[in-house]
């Protein structure tokens, strides 16, 4: 039962469909920038406080015999010299902006009134404790969250139910320890407000939306909102520096399926800004924020930087060929550089924090190399929160008070903390511009496949997995041994 959760362990049973069902294809390099595209797989999600069942279809190949690539949407890119390949010989890339292949794409840029919008996608977080566990099962529900092969996707939502009861009481105190509630939706709707001022400041005047993957405002909100503001033009932009499939990879495909869906949307001109980790303004802005820091110790030059970033699955990597790995040692390569540019010559390391459920997940792990850092003799340590750009419950609480806690008890006797970038000028400013670039390659994605046809096989398949679902829901909940062994790993 283990293997199943998270996409299997060493064991692979579950990932080797997993990956069958839903990998990272390929990735598109765009004039401006590069950028990677996206996987997605037959399944279906739902949003247990969005009382509404999403039905998605999708599939995205790539033909890589030609110098235009393509996929089943339609989108095309030109083969990058900054792509790289995983172990697998998928092509990623970096960065950039993502775009649709002429051919199937309607071009608005003649529209004569361009009414541009931004859409900020988040994860989301609890508000309150009330909010944890349906919280917890909106993200565990994510089949990019749980993968499983197609024969146990029925066990979707059961599962997310299991594991978001057990998994709730020790939410539940983290949150309580920060205030009782994310500060994520604050934070992201001033970031937005920021960002809306920023880009008014260069005239162009937009509207600014927050869609977040968990909660609330959700994606679906936001979308509908687009649409009732007769927006024209739309530039999507991931909270998320580095692309993951569970984070950036989940939130567009969660787009694409509405999309798709929809007439209005399918015709509406977008760039979707997969990730953006080594634009400029971004590294400086980190640089900055540390550089400020590390002044503030007494010995500034001793102080040993300390990078963690959010892990995931080892599995997302090495098998479904996540660029998430690869794209945050270079975002650390790069900011490091910028730092030694300005004189700071800091010894540095990274590390994955925030693990969940029983298999292993990107090394190495943040509690074992600070308590290995303290008995090397390190004593001043800086943690820079490197993967959001938002303070969260693993920066206020998992980084400030159980890693500070352990790396003081393991020997560290100096500690300092980086701020997350929440609204820092130059940052906003930065993705002012990021937005500015990604305008004029926007173009409308449009749907090749009958979706009446598509909606009604769903809806069968939707009853279908509803009815095994619960019958299998209640026998995992009524097991005694089931529960158990959940709880030994969730706990
Ligand atoms: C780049 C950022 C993130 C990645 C990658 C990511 C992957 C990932 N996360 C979980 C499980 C949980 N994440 C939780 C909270 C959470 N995750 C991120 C970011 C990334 N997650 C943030 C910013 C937050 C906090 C939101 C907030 O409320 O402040 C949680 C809930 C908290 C907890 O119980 O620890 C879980 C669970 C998985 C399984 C995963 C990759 C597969
Ligand atoms: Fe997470």
């Amino acid at each position: 039962m283990d293997a199943i959760l998270y996409g299997g362990g060493g064991g692979g049973v579950i990932s080797g469909s997993i990956l069958r069902n839903s990998t990272l294809k390929s990735s598109r390099s765009c004039p401006k920038a590069r950028c990677v595209t996206s996987l997605s797989s037959h399944s279906s999600d739902r949003l247990q406080d969005f009382d509404k069942p999403r039905f998605e279809a999708f599939s995205m190949s790539s033909t890589n015999s030609t110098d235009k690539r393509t996929n089943s949407l339609g989108g095309s890119y030109l083969p990058s010299p900054l792509q790289k390949r995983n172990s697998s010989g998928q092509v990623f890339c970096s960065v950039g902006v993502c775009t649709y292949a002429d051919s199937v794409m309607d071009s608005h840029s003649h529209a004569k009134e361009d009414k541009v919008g931004v859409l900020l996608l988040n994860l989301g977080g609890p508000e309150t404790l009330h909010d944890v566990q349906p919280f917890l099962f909106n993200l565990f529900a994510d089949p990019d969250i749980i993968r499983l092969p197609r024969l146990f996707q029925f066990l979707q939502w059961p599962l997310a139910k299991l594991i978001s009861v057990l998994r709730a009481p020790k939410s539940k105190e983290g949150y309580a320890a920060i205030g009782g509630g994310s500060p994520l939706r604050k934070i992201t709707d001033e970031q937005a407000h920021a960002l809306k001022t920023a880009l008014e400041a260069k005239n162009i005047p937009v509207n600014v939306y927050v869609g977040m993957r968990y909660w609330y405002p959700f994606t679906e909100e936001a979308i509908q909102q687009i649409k009732r503001d007769k927006i024209t033009r739309l530039v999507v932009l991931p909270l998320y520096p580095q692309y993951s499939i569970s984070t950036t990879g989940s939130s567009i495909r969660v787009l694409q399926s509405i999309f798709r869906e929809d007439a209005y949307l399918s015709r509406l001109p977008l760039s979707i800004i997969q990730s953006w980790y080594q634009r400029a303004g971004y590294i400086n802005s980190m640089a900055d924020l540390i550089e400020k820091e590390v002044n503030k110790f007494a010995n500034p030059g001793e102080v040993m930087i300390f990078f963690s970033a959010h892990g995931v699955p080892l599995t997302y990597v090495e098998d479904a060929g996540d660029p998430y790995k690869d794209q945050m040692e270079e975002c650390i390569f790069l900011i490091m550089q910028e730092l030694k540019a300005r004189g700071i010559c800091n010894d540095h390391t990274l590390a994955y924090q925030s693990r969940v459920g029983p298999v292993q997940w990107l090394k190495p792990y943040t509690d074992e190399v600070l308590v290995e850092l303290g008995h090397k003799g390190v004593k001043s340590l800086l943690a820079v929160p490197v993967s959001f750009v938002s303070e969260h419950i693993e920066t206020l609480e998992e980084i400030d008070m159980e890693y500070k806690h352990l790396a003081l008890e393991s020997g560290i006797e100096n500690w300092g903390r980086v701020p997350a970038l929440n609204c820092t000028s130059s940052f906003i400013m930065d993705l002012a511009d990021a937005v500015v670039e990604a305008l004029p390659s926007a173009v409308a994605m449009s749907t090749t496949s009958s979706i009446t046809e598509e909606a009604d096989y769903d809806i069968v398949r939707y009853f279908v997995k509803m009815l095994f679902g619960s019958i299998l829901a209640s026998v995992l909940l009524l097991s005694p041994k089931m529960i158990l062994a959940f709880r030994s790993h969730l706990l």
